[in-house]
């Protein structure tokens, strides 16, 4: 069970079960722990076409797979989205079992080898003693994060088979030292097969820069939905690692100006690396607190004030700056998907909500007047969502919701104020019962789109 708080479960499942049709808890929690079936490649437009990409990856997947001796998965374009492949995630046929040493590994690493991933040094934890390079292990998650790093023998605390692998550096090696790097385990069955992207995609960069881009589908429809323009000043508020800031400046043809806050002074250098790893050169990257990212300006003096602000150097930021605003905001991200074990507990759910509208403030005063704000979240909790964009519908009532030129997600929550219109607007993915798997559209992590425009005014 991946929320070992069932007021948790039982909150998401009673909206969903209000909204979208009949889910069970048993429903849920394996949708929850299976991975999407597609994965999602953003092309890098600024150096490569769709077309070579797809070519390229298709030649490596031809290899990967023709090692394995079965054919390798289909890459396609999407039918809506221009800057983006579709790879199958081929499914396991037979059933893979932990019958080797078992050697433990972190969470995240467990997430990443579940989206098919291989599992590099730093995730590893234990390894029993007698196992050597070359001989296979059965990979386990340590879900409550207890086992001790370097532990020698089988780990008992609670764990979750991840897949079977090849072990290609010695214990003593990946023990030895502080931060231990590369390849640790080749993943040569997987639970869930889906293709190792991530090391094609490194591998064929050219000069460092890479042609292509790992991200849900959702979050590449939120870069779409801000609609950026080359000309234009763009602020995303909630940045890091920076999977929608690159999106926003690679849609910006590396022109104009994405400004990228983040609380998270260590997450900042990821925003960096991304927009390294991409060749864009449009992004500035602030460790900042977004909740104070624009200067106070009292009421009736905010109605006198130049309208064509001064080009920002850093925040704080005069107000009515950016022609668009981005609101990724942090969540209680119960949306997540493979998710193995979430122990948020109800109390820190329902805090979330004041924390997005304290950022949805800072965004409404920093838009420019006929701006565009896009408000997103991946959890289902409809008090972060819906109930928010009432909420700011209430406040600001010189915002309306718009609805964006790509549309996938099934229509928002009907709550408060909000209208049919609005609802049909808005774009939320993910729900099991909606999903229909094979479908790469909806068989996707739990996500909330919300666009929204500044009518021309001057008072906010
Ligand atoms: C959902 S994640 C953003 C993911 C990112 N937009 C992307 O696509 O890669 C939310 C982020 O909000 C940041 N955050 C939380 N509180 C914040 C605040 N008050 N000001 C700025 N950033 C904040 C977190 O550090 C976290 O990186």
């Amino acid at each position: 069970m991946p929320f070992p708080d069932n007021e948790v479960l039982d909150k998401i499942l009673r909206s969903m079960n209000d909204y979208e049709g009949p889910v069970s808890q048993e429903t849920l929690c394996n949708h929850l722990k299976t991975p999407p079936y597609h994965t999602i490649i953003r092309v890098n437009t600024l150096v490569t076409s769709k077309e070579i990409l797809k070519d390229d990856i298709e030649k490596a997947l031809a290899v990967q797979y023709g090692l394995k001796g079965v054919p390798p998965p289909i890459v396609q374009f999407h039918s809506k989205i221009d800057d983006i492949l579709v790879v199958e995630c081929n499914q396991i046929t037979e059933k893979v079992e932990p019958v080797y040493p078992h050697v433990m590994v972190g969470l995240a690493c467990a997430v990443a080898v579940l989206r098919g991933a291989n599992v590099y040094a730093p995730g590893v934890t234990a390894i029993p003693s007698g196992v050597r390079i070359g001989d296979r292990v059965s990979v386990f998650a340590d879900i409550l994060g207890q086992c001790k790093r370097g532990w020698n023998s089988e780990y008992h605390g609670q764990k979750s088979f991840v897949g079977n692998g090849l072990l290609v550096q010695s214990r003593k090696d990946l023990f030895r030292v502080a931060v231990p790097s590369g390849l640790a385990i080749n993943m040569i069955e997987p639970l869930f097969d889906c293709p190792s992207i991530g090391d094609i995609l490194h591998e064929d960069a050219i000069g460092g820069i890479q042609k292509g881009f790992l991200q849900n589908l959702p979050s590449v429809l939120c870069g779409h939905a801000i609609n950026p323009q080359p000309h234009h000043l763009v602020l995303d508020l909630c940045a890091a690692p920076g999977g929608k800031t690159t999106h926003i400046g690679c849609l910006m043809q590396n022109k104009g100006k994405v400004i990228a806050l983040d609380k998270s002074v260590a997450k900042i250098q990821r925003i960096q690396e991304n927009s390294t790893k991409l060749g864009l050169t449009n992004i500035t990257a602030f460790a900042f607190d977004s909740i104070k990212a624009y200067i106070e300006i009292p009421e009736n003096q905010l109605r006198g004030i130049d309208m064509v602000p001064p080009i920002p150097e850093s925040p704080p930021f005069h107000p009515y700056t950016f022609d668009r605003v981005l609101l990724d905001a942090p969540c209680s991200a119960l949306g997540q998907r493979p998710q193995l074990y979430n122990p948020i507990r109800l109390k820190e759910v329902q805090s979330f909500a004041r924390l997005q509208k304290k950022l949805f403030v800072a965004a409404v005063q920093l838009l420019k007047p006929g701006g565009r704000l896009v408000y997103s979240t991946c959890t289902y909790n409809v008090s972060e969502n819906e109930e928010i964009i009432d909420w700011a519908l209430g406040k600001f009532p010189i915002l309306r919701v718009v609805s964006p030129d790509i549309k996938l997600g099934n229509p928002g929550y009907r709550v408060g104020r909000l209208t049919e219109e609005d609802c049909i607007a808005m774009q939320r993915f993910g729900c099991p019962a909606s999903c229909g798997s094979g479908n790469e559209n909806s068989d996707s992590i739990g996500f909330f789109i919300c666009c929204l425009e500044s009518m021309v005014s001057k008072s906010v």
